[in-house]
């Protein structure tokens, strides 16, 4: 092994290099440079963009907090290490119930979960699916879509299945595949509750970085295995250092598009299981307003035939908590625009729908619904209303004319003469009365991310386990290749700490 950290031929080495400063990137380097037989100086962990986290992701503006635009809860209180950590952490904890109403859009109706379970076509979406997972004998692999329209389900309890299960899982019907659906209720030890911290995800992401030797703005764009048995890694902008050990902790969509090279290439075998697991986009509305519009205790509805398949509101603690005193970075006060922030969310093909359409409209789009989900029912105001500025036409915006990451305020928005009209209209038009701007972010259009999380999907079996298995001493994390089919927080971390013992294992073989 060659000696960590100095240079030969004025290029850098390491022992081990992982690519990719997300949460599984972070743990893997982590565990190693806390071991026995590595220095924090032999690992280095390469990650692409300015900053760290991946997906994890905050923005500072909208409210008197910072708003997660990627993931948001901890999914699950049991087994987790994610929950383990922040427990370590200290920090405080809020347990939520989901989704506790659900919305009808052809019926424009409002129902808590309770009265959702006198709704038949509702209930018939959760039996169908619980039946599906308890079943004796597994049916053949098909999408999702499919195995209803085989149930001879009709169209409402199919739009109610894709804003309930289909959107969480972050896709649409046609993209889930049932095996691995079956796969991951079998495999979830992690229990149904929701967590929300009083302190931004990036805080667990600094705490995991603390100690680790880090490059920002180290795209890597090539892998190659050298002579001597170790491999150079090359950036995008032509800098070079080498490693004998490479973790890999970058989205699937990286090797699914060959967005990294590999000299030798990797096995076939690898490429095909990369293909088959399925990462469709997913689309956070994020929406800032002065006042609440909504019942109190109201904290998510899953809504059929809608813009917006689900919307959660957040109301962020009144005082700074610890994270404040911390000092973490973008937790201070920016001037909000609204103590009261609404989340659409949107996946699948909804996502790549709402990807071809101006700002403008998809605030438009999701503001009406919202006036009709809250407001006094008002049928002189339709979708496209004439008070709205007139959206540009869909086909001269591409998907990256949405996902710039911008606040946008409601003078961006709306017309001026929308504000007189809005000014006079607050109970027909709650949400538009009292929004004061908002952001749009289409993670397909994140450079080095390029969709959502991993989906159960079609004709995946043993996909992620293939996924995950070793090329040589090139070693495999993220949360995709999580063999319980787990998009999560705890899958990234669960996976970036077997990376790391797989690379310390070997170690520990070859030096016997
Ligand atoms: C909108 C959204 C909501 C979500 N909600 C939740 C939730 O509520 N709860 C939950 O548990 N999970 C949620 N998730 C899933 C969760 O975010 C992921 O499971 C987790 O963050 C994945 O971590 P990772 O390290 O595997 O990948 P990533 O976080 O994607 O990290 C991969 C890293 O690799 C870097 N990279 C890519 N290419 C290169 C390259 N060539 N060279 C160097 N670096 C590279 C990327 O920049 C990135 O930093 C959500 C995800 C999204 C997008």
């Amino acid at each position: 092994m060659e000696r960590s950290s100095s240079t030969m031929d004025e290029e850098e080495c390491f022992k081990v290099a992982v690519v990719g400063g997300g949460l599984a990137g972070l743990s893997a380097a982590e565990v190693l440079s806390s071991s026995t037989i590595f220095r924090k100086e032999d690992v280095v962990v390469l990650e692409a963009s300015s900053s760290l986290g991946g997906r994890i992701q905050s923005v500072s503006g909208l409210a008197p907090w910072p708003v997660e635009i990627g993931p948001e809860f901890l999914h699950g209180t049991q087994n987790s290490s994610i929950k383990k950590l922040v427990d370590e952490m200290g920090c405080v904890q809020r347990e939520l119930n989901f989704p506790d109403y659900y919305y009808i859009g052809h019926e424009g109706r409002l129902l808590t979960s309770e009265q959702a379970s006198e709704h038949a076509d509702i209930e018939m979406v959760h039996d169908l699916f619980k039946a599906l997972i308890d079943e004796d004998s597994t049916p053949e692999d098909m999408s999702m879509a499919e195995y209803l329209r085989k149930k001879g389900v009709s169209s409402t309890v199919m739009s109610f299945a894709e804003a309930i299960y289909g959107n969480d899982f972050g896709c649409s019907l046609d993209k889930l595949g049932v095996h691995e659906c079956i796969q991951e209720a079998h495999q979830w030890i992690y229990g149904d509750t929701y967590i929300i911290l009083d302190r931004p995800l990036s805080s667990v992401v600094n705490h995991v970085a603390r100690n680790l030797n880090i490059r920002l703005d180290w795209a890597v764009k090539q892998v190659e295995h050298l002579e001597g048995g170790n491999f150079r890694l090359r950036s995008q902008d032509g800098r070079t250092l080498r490693a004998d050990f490479v973790i890999l902790a970058v989205p699937v969509t990286t090797l699914q598009q060959s967005l990294i090279t590999f000299h030798p290439p990797l096995p076939e075998g690898k490429l095909r299981a990369a293909k088959a697991i399925g990462m469709s986009n997913v689309m956070k509305v994020v929406m800032a307003f002065t006042h609440q519009f909504w019942p109190k205790g109201l904290f998510d509805v899953v809504c059929s035939d809608c813009f917006l398949p689900e919307v959660w509101m957040t109301e962020y603690p009144e005082a700074p908590s610890a994270a404040d005193s911390n000092g973490d970075e973008g937790c201070k006060n920016p001037g909000p625009l609204g103590q009261y922030i609404v989340v659409g969310f949107i996946a699948g093909d909804g996502a790549s729908r709402a990807a071809q359409l101006s700002e403008e409209e998809i605030f438009l789009q999701s503001l009406t619904q919202l006036d009709r989900m809250f407001g006094k029912s008002d049928h002189s105001f339709a979708l496209g209303s004439s008070v709205w500025r007139q959206p540009a036409k869909a086909e001269a915006f591409n998907a990256t004319s949405t996902v710039s990451g911008r606040v946008f305020l409601k003078d961006d928005v709306l017309d001026p003469s929308a504000l007189t009209y809005l000014a006079e209209s607050p109970e027909t038009r709650p949400a538009s009365h009292c929004f004061r701007g908002g952001m749009i972010v289409n993670w397909a259009d994140r450079h080095f991310i390029r969709g959502g999380y991993s989906h159960p999907s079609v004709n995946a079996r043993g996909a992620r386990l293939e996924l995950a298995k070793p090329v040589g001493n090139i070693f495999f994390a993220g949360e995709a290749t999580h063999p319980g089919v787990n998009p999560c927080l705890q899958a990234a971390i669960d996976t970036g700490r077997r990376a790391a013992h797989e690379v310390w294992g070997t170690c520990r073989r070859s030096s016997l």
